[in-house]
Parts: C-alpha cells; structure tokens; sequence
C-alpha cells in the first residue's frame, strides 16, 4: 500500500532529511540521496500549455526536481512532494501521469507503461498529501488482498473498509466475487473524490451548492432547487404524483442517495469529449494499456476468478426465435440471465485529460450566433428544470413556430465543457430523432440561450410514469430511439447517457434523444472510450468496471430503457447504491421480474442489448433488423400514451 504507516503524522518521517537547499546545489544524478531519475517529456499547465520539454527528472526524499540534462546541477523546476496533492494517469499523451501541485500541475510522459508506474509509485509514496482517503487514483498498485479463511479483505484503505462496511454489500458477495467488489469500490470513491474536488462536498450530490437565482418569470422551483450537478434524474417536481406506484422517480432512492450522471465523469474526462485532445493521442496512446502488474490487484484465492457464466439453461418459456444477429453463444447466455442468471467480470483502468476555461469559453463564442435572441423569440412559458438550467417553449417572432430554449447562466455551470459538447453535438447531428438543435446565443457573455425543437410530450419517464406500455409501443419507442443512435453511432458518436429521460416525444408520436452533453466522438486514434460516463442503472458493466467501451454502451442502455418500459423502472433501482454497482458488475445480463409475460421476440431484444459480452451485443444497426421492432407500431399508436396529460 501506499499509505504512510504513520497516518497520525504523514510528515514526520521527513524531519531528519537534507534540507533542500543542497539538492539545488547538486549534479542531478551524483547528487547523494537520488532514489530515481531519468528522462522524461514535461509539459506545464498554463503559459507553457502547449510545448512538451525534455526533461532529467530526479527524485530525492523530500523533492522532484527537472534540469535540462544529466549533468545540469540546477534544477528548472523544483517541486516539494509535501505539496503534491494528486498523481494521476491521463491520456494526454502516451503514458503520461498528471502530477497536481497546489498551485500548479505538470503532465510528465514516460516512455513506456513500466516506467510510467515505477515514477507514479515513486512520487505518491513519498507525497505526505496521499495517505488512505486518496487511495483511487491507484488502484491498479494497491496491494489489496481477500482472505477466504475469514472471507476479509485485507489491506483494505479506510475509506473503502468504511464504505464497505456501510454498504449492502454482503460477505458471500466478497467472496464470489472480490474484485468486483473492488473495481466498484474505486468506482464509487472515484466519484466521491471529484465531487470534493469541484464542489467541496464528499457526498455523491452535493447539498450546499448555490441556489439557482430566481428568473424573471418567477418559477417557483428557481428558488427552489439547489444547484446541483446536471442530469438529476430525481427531483421531478413538476410531475404529477401516482399513488398507485410508491416507487416512482419521486420515490426512488433520493440525492445523494442515488447516484447521478454526471458523478461519473470527471471534468478533465469530459472535455476529451469535445473532440480537441484526439488529434492529440498518439499511437498506442489513446488506450493505455492496463498495468503490468494487475495481479497486484487480484488476490490469489481462486475465488477470485469464479468461473463465467457456464452456459445457463435457457429458462424461458417460449424460447426466442432465431436471432437476427449472427448466432452467438453469449446472447444465448444473456437471454438465459434475463431469467435469472450471471454473467462475467474483470479489469479496471483510468483516463484524464484538460481543456482550460478560457479554451471552452473561446469555443462557445465560436459556435454560437451574434444578435440579441430576445428580438427574435418571445418566451411563452417555462416547461421544465434541468441541472444546467431552464428550458421554456417560446415562439419565433415572425414565424410562429414553437421551439424550446434552453437558458443557463453560465457563471454557474461548474462543467461548462458538457454545455459546448452539447451544443456540437446537436448541430452536426440533425436527424428526425435527434431533438434538433436550431440555434443558440451568448447574452451579455455569460448567459446561453440553445434554441431547439420544442418536444410537447415530455420525456419518455413521464409516458412510463403513467401508462402501461404495450410491446408495439415499447417495440414503436425502441424503434426510434435506435434510429437516432445508428445516426449518431454512424458518426461516430456515442450518447452514453440513453435512458428515458433523455428521451423526448411530442402528442403527434415522435421520439427524439437528447441531452448530448456526455456525447464522445471517437476517431481512428480513440475508438474505444475508457471514462466512465452515465447513469449508474442504465450503465453497461464494461462502464462500470472502467474497461474500454464504444457505442455498444449505449445499445445496453437501451435495453435498459426497454427494461423501464416494461418494469417502469430500471434494474436495481431499490439497492443502496454501491449494491446496485456491484450487481452490474456482477450479475451481467439483469433477471426480468416476469418474463413469462413478455413475448419471445422481446426477451430475444433485451437479450441481444444485455449481452455482458460486446462483441456478441447487437449494434444499433442489426437492431434495426430485429423481429422485435419489425412488430413496432405505427407512430400515432403513441398518440393515447399523452392522454393523462389531458386528464383522460
Ligand atoms: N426540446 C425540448 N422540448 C420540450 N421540453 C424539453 C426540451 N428539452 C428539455 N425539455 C424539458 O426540460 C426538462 C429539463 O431539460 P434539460 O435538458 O435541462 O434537463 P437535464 O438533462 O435534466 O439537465 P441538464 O441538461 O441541465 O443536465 C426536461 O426534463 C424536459 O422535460
């Protein structure tokens, strides 16, 4: 482990070094009291942002120091590890680490994964600042046992032995699977940790942000509701209530209690989703490959490695047709679990990289359009409450025509990087699925007007919330939903937020995806993912588990969405949050409550999107050729799902 042993005093145990001053004077490599050194590329945060210098870097007790060569006795840069506060992996080159000082950060690249870990583990374990409350950035070196005499894990951090002990996480879980249990661990305090770092708060949703100021046409949810990170998919007070479903979003476990999108990504993860550090990647870069010594982070029980799903009898009544797909043995599988079995496991690994304010700002200011939107629409009325702010339907002063704005103050937004992506996103992926985007405005710098499609009907959580869905209508909504992601997975973007919130639709049948502020574009350089991104119950267990993903996460969204559609509400939504992590991870493939009601055609189509192996998961396309939607009906079929609205 990493941890000082002693945490009373992570300090101590410099006291009797050489004071600095000698190290200044000394030859980098003669210089007594090296403990490692080398060349390595450095490239600053800020002014230097863009040159990446050849650097000797020397590390001693107290202190890492760059000079520009092995004989160069002054150092460049000095940096004191008592105030290093992060060591963190990024993709921002080929096996680059972000090394977070408190008043600067340094991006080092190595030239190959052993060196890149040797220097991590050299600086951390000499950095007072990272005792146990900061063991996630390491989790591949963690020495982490499980001990299935006691059925304990051993080496545990603090934090994670309290979270453990806190969770509904079982000791049989531990020992089915333990690494699972750690891979959701990292997950979870991964998440925790960010929002500490960007809102001061250790719990998943922060509760002291600001309040969102009052508008001009008074909603009384403005004053409200508490600023909280985008994406809250509770907190829909605009929603009439059902007595008859105690579950409900209403009801479902509440902030922080559940998990949200947007604890999962990490700004600096989310701003490679704007396209700009692709170009960036180097070959063999973008993917960095797992560490060398995973086993580090497997104990040597066999239990560990329990053996993957052993081809479970299918338990469906009615077995499905032949699949549309190529026939494969793991949606055998996943059709099988759909009834009641588990599925796989495995690795974990981590990705960063930056984009600055003033960067995002500059590329806003590029997108959006010049002129005044208020001499151009006339607000009607405010039709719903987002975490990034207010949508209103308004209508174009010459036209007529209704559109929805989505007005937010930028000032406010703590993730200003999702707001552009979103924008991007919705401009060049036009398409009748897609909650197009129209236009969009900076007002008086700091306010965003984004002008798009006005979706009448709402989001497809409210269909559900108060209708019992038929399959041609599920089958109908399906449809749709994957024609706007074959679009986008066309272009290669992946939504990696599909769920039925994100899903709009209008009186007249539409359905339409939006929310693009979590898109990833891939290139050739990056077509696999490695953030984790999402709303933790409609995430595929390849996200969870942090390994690399492409546009497949969101076929496994879908079929989650599907799940809601037939359920009214997504798998595991009940479990303590943590719990909830571990059974995607764990159980793959989730167990229908009553799949004996559900035609062989729609167990064959969540089987085919809830298959834990991705390879053998539909995409979007072969989903478009599934039996099940070919039984989709027609548009106006959705029309009586908006009767509630009109009190019928
Ligand atoms: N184009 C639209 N047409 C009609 N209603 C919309 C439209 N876009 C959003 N809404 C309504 O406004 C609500 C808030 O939308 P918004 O996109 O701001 O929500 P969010 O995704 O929860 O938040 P954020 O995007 O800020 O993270 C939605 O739940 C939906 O009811």
């Amino acid at each position: 482990m990493y941890a000082p042993e002693d945490n009373s005093n992570p300090l101590s145990k410099y006291k009797d070094l050489t004071p600095i001053q000698s190290v200044r004077d000394q030859a980098p490599t003669n210089a007594s009291g090296v403990l490692k050194h080398g060349y390595i590329s450095v490239k600053e945060e800020g002014l230097k942002a863009f040159i990446w210098s050849k650097r000797y870097m020397t590390l001693r007790e107290l202190t890492l120091s760059f000079h520009r060569n092995e004989s160069t006795p002054h150092a460049v840069v000095l940096i004191f590890l008592k105030d290093i506060t992060a060591v963190t992996r990024t993709d921002l080159k080929a096996y680059c680490f972000e090394l977070v000082t408190k008043d600067r950060s340094y991006f080092l690249s190595c030239k190959n994964d052993e060196e890149l870990y040797s220097w991590m583990h050299e600086i951390y374990s000499r950095s007072p600042l990272m005792g146990v409350s900061n063991p996630t950035n390491f989790v591949h070196k963690v020495h982490v046992g499980f001990d299935p005499n006691t059925g304990n894990f051993t080496g545990l951090p603090e934090t994670w032995t309290k979270l453990l002990t806190g969770s509904a996480i079982t000791k049989e879980d531990y020992a089915n699977n333990p690494q699972a249990v750690l891979e959701v661990l990292e997950f979870y305090t991964d998440q925790t940790k960010r929002n500490e770092e960007e809102y001061g708060t250790a719990s998943l949703v922060p509760s002291n942000l600001p309040l969102i100021p009052s508008d001009s046409e008074g909603d009384r949810w403005a004053n409200l509701m508490p600023r909280q990170q985008p994406s809250p998919p509770t907190s829909r007070p605009e929603r009439p209530q059902r007595p008859e479903r105690p579950d409900r979003p209403e009801d479902r476990p509440s902030i922080p209690e559940r998990l949200q999108s947007t604890d999962i990504l990490p700004v600096t993860q989310r701003m490679s989703s704007l396209g700009v550090y692709d170009d960036r990647q180097q070959q063999g870069g973008s993917r960095p490959a797992p560490p060398k010594n995973n086993t580090d982070y497997a104990p040597p029980s066999p239990t560990f490695t329990p053996p993957l799903s052993s081809s479970p009898s299918n338990k469906y009544n009615n077995p499905p047709p032949k699949p549309p797909v190529a026939a494969r043995p793991a949606v055998a599988d996943a059709a099988a679990a759909l009834d009641g079995t588990n599925a796989p496991k495995v690795v974990v690994e981590r990705r960063i990289s930056t984009m600055t304010e003033a960067e995002i700002m500059e590329k806003l200011r590029s997108v959006v359009s010049s002129g005044d939107p208020s001499t151009l629409y006339s607000k009607i009325k405010k039709v719903g409450q987002g975490a990034s702010g207010s949508v209103y339907v308004a209508k174009h002063l010459t036209t007529n025509t209704k559109v929805a704005i989505k007005q937010m103050d930028l000032s406010l937004q703590p993730r200003k990087e999702l707001v552009v992506n979103e924008i991007l996103v919705m401009k060049e992926s036009t398409n009748p699925n897609i909650v197009n985007y129209l236009d969009s405005f900076l007002v008086k710098g700091q306010e965003l007007w984004v002008v798009m499609e006005y979706m009448e009907g709402g989001a497809l959580t409210d269909v559900i919330d108060n209708n019992k869905l038929s399959e041609s209508q599920i089958a109908c909504i399906c449809l749709e939903t994957c024609k706007g992601l074959q679009h986008l997975h066309s272009q290669n973007i992946i939504h990696r937020d599909i769920k039925s919130d994100n899903v709009l639709m209008d009186p007249l049948g539409h359905v339409k995806i939006t929310d693009f502020g979590f898109c990833a574009k891939l290139t050739d350089q990056k077509n696999k993912r490695a953030t984790m991104v999402g709303t933790p119950y409609w995430m595929a267990p390849e996200v969870v588990k942090q390994k690399e993903y492409g546009a497949k996460v969101d076929i496994w969204s879908l079929g989650i969405m599907a799940i809601e559609m037939i359920e009214q509400e997504p798998p595991y939504l009940d479990e303590e949050p943590l719990k909830a992590l571990y059974l995607i991870a764990t159980n793959g493939t989730p167990t229908l409550k009553k799949p004996e009601t559900l035609s062989s055609e729609l167990k064959n189509f969540l089987a085919v999107c809830l298959c834990v192996d991705v390879k053998s998961r539909a995409t979007s396309r072969e989903l478009l050729e599934h039996e099940f939607l070919r039984r989709a009906g027609s548009l106006q079929s959705l029309r009586p799902l908006f009767d509630f609205k009109r009190g019928g």
